[in-house]
């Protein structure tokens, strides 16, 4: 369970989220809203890429960063900003080494992972060669080596084709970990269990995906 009290953020003197007061116990929350709306301000105080200007962020009673890194994970809209190194394999090594693993526990834990989203044959491909979906899913497999309890996806699917859009809405639906995704695209929330809606940098929805996304939708019809 994550928890945010009188949460709100402000940048150069500007608000930019206010009156965020939530508890998150779903296993599959969706977000969305406008551009600007603040919805990935909101996904990066998960783990703590962002930090509040007021209130707290807390995953099951614990508030500091080193717990919220080791507990949330988070997915970047463009892999590029999460792969760094020039091997996937170590890429997905990098990590690992944090967390001072013995070398079989790491590589066991990558072979994994791998095998389990059909990607055992990019192992020892260069990043920089990789297709965009091919990014985005070693993008995920480096979040899910490291074995968070949630993951935090911002806006996954922009870049994706439609095969590869269907390959991560799967890889999404398998994964046990709760996940929460920014979207804007609302196909891929509708089978979520709670939707939150970003309106000016505050909560204007909040509810099973059935309620709150007609209602967006309806107001961009305005
Ligand atoms: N450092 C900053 N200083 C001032 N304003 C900022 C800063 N960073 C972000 N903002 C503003 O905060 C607002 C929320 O940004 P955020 O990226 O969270 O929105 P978003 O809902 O994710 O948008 P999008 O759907 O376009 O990705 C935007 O108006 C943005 O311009």
């Amino acid at each position: 369970m994550i928890s945010f009290s009188g949460v709100a953020v402000e940048k150069n003197g500007v608000g930019i989220l206010r009156d965020i007061d939530l508890r998150i116990t779903e296993r599959r929350v969706g977000v969305i809203g406008r551009n600007g709306s603040g919805k990935s301000t909101f996904a990066r105080l998960f783990n703590g890429i962002e930090t509040p200007s007021r209130g707290k962020v807390e995953f099951e009673g614990a508030g500091t960063l080193k717990e919220l890194r080791r507990h949330v994970g988070f997915v970047f809209q463009n892999p590029d900003n999460q792969i760094v190194y020039p091997l996937v394999s170590e890429d997905l090594e990098f990590g690992l080494k944090n967390l001072k693993l013995p070398k079989d526990e790491a590589r066991r834990r990558i072979d994994e992972v791998l095998e389990r989203f059909g990607l055992t044959h990019l192992r020892d491909r260069l990043t920089h060669q990789l297709s965009g979906g091919e990014k985005q899913m070693i993008a995920l497999a480096g979040v899910l080596v490291m074995q968070p309890r949630m993951i935090v996806f911002d806006e996954p699917t922009t870049l994706l084709d439609l095969w590869n859009k269907r390959m991560l809405m799967k890889a999404l639906n398998e994964l046990e970990q709760s996940i929460v995704v920014v979207s804007h695209d609302l196909d891929l929330l509708q089978h979520f269990d709670r939707v939150l809606h970003f309106e000016n940098g505050a909560i204007a929805g909040d509810g099973p995906p059935a309620q709150v996304i007609p209602l967006y939708i309806e107001k961009s019809q305005c």
